[in-house]
């Protein structure tokens, strides 16, 4: 029978600048599973329609959704409200409640369709880095504003790889403010009994990261999905710690080329 791996053997299996973390709070969409552009997609059908239908009166606010730039600044990482009124407001749009839950509703029709059409897949480096940190006994959780969490991950194949989830259900049952508050991830490394200052986050999100920063963690990563040619500097800017592309770059040896 093998011989269990000393904690010290197995976390050679990653990073040197994970070596010293105790947990790790994964986001899900953009960073474990490649569900970022199924929201973006729907976003944008919704908010497109919604312009055509009460086009703004500065014509410059008139121009579609754009499913790198507007997504990145105004949805990626919110809540489903949240990520409706920040969107609207940005384009002058009066945000009554009743608005933004209509375009809110209007997106999640289009969401559902879409994953029922096309489904979802997690990222391969995502799953080599999940895999080499439950290998050292590093405890993982997965946090989200969606509350498709997790579906996303269960139809990813992924969720028994996680010691805990927080998703946008339990954010508003617990009354969890949003990103770029910091509550959503405190209460997922509290579930994993870690504290923040001995634990990391990893987040696509401008606000996600910014709340990885205001929560304290000892090390928020950025990745970038390249939304842009600016968006690792903006992940840096935001309160990342460093960037990568693919997250196998954080086990030991780096992405495969
Ligand atoms: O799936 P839900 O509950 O509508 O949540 C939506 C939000 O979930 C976040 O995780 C995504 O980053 C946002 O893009 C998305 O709008």
């Amino acid at each position: 029978m093998p011989r269990p791996r000393s904690p010290d053997t197995s976390r050679a299996a990653l990073a040197p600048v994970l070596r010293d973390v105790r947990a790790v709070v994964f986001d899900t969409d953009g960073v474990i599973t490649d569900s970022a552009r199924v929201h973006a997609a729907a976003w944008k059908e919704a908010f497109d329609a919604f312009l055509q239908a009460h086009p703004p009166e500065d014509p410059d606010l008139r121009r579609p959704f754009d499913e790198r730039d507007d997504y990145l600044r105004h949805v990626d990482g919110k809540s489903r409200l949240d990520g409706a009124e920040a969107f609207l407001a940005a384009r002058g749009i009066e945000t009554s409640a009743e608005t933004v839950r209509a375009v809110a509703a209007d997106k999640e029709r289009l969401f559902t369709r879409r994953l029922h059409e096309h489904g979802v897949d997690a990222y391969p480096g995502t799953v080599r880095l999940v895999k080499a940190l439950r290998a050292a006994g590093v405890p993982r959780a997965a946090a989200s504003a969606s509350r498709h969490a997790g579906e996303l991950l269960d139809r990813a194949g992924v969720l028994d790889l996680f010691d805990a989830l927080v998703d946008g259900g339990e954010a508003a049952r617990l009354d969890l403010p949003g990103k770029p508050e910091p509550d959503l991830f405190l209460e997922a490394v509290r579930r994993l009994g870690v504290p923040a200052d001995r634990a990391a986050v990893v987040e696509d999100a401008l606000a996600g990261v910014e709340a990885g920063r205001r929560g304290g963690f000892a090390l928020v990563v950025g990745v970038d999905r390249a939304a842009g040619a600016d968006t690792g500097a903006r992940l840096l800017r935001h309160g990342a710690d460093i960037v990568v592309h693919d997250l196998g770059e954080l086990c030991a040896g780096g992405a495969p080329k």
